[in-house]
């Protein structure tokens, strides 16, 4: 199934420099391996913000939600979900 995600990042300036730079690396280590596995196939920034619009591709809506919870800034992000349905007039 195909979802798309879309995620704002807020990283309150309470967290130190120190502690936001761990979980950024631990977030893009995690990305790419989920990506690496084709279950995160697109992943685009969002031009002028801290966010992106991304595509998903997981078995159910339990497997994204348990997918996205473990992301490491999954604490500091607003993430919007979509399911996509096949277009009637897709060619692909
Ligand atoms: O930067 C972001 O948009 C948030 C998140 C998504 C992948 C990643 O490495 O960080």
């Amino acid at each position: 199934m195909l979802y798309l995600v879309h995620m704002v990042v807020n990283i309150p300036a309470s967290v130190p420099a120190e502690e936001a730079a761990r979980i950024k690396a631990a977030e893009k280590a995690y990305s790419q391996q989920l990506q690496e596995s084709g279950q995160w196939p697109h992943l685009w920034r969002v031009v002028g913000e801290y966010a992106n619009y991304s595509v998903f591709d997981v078995a159910s809506n339990d497997e994204l939600h348990n997918t996205l919870s473990q992301l490491p800034l999954f604490p500091y992000m607003q993430i919007t979900v979509t399911p996509l349905a096949k277009h009637p007039s897709s060619i692909r």
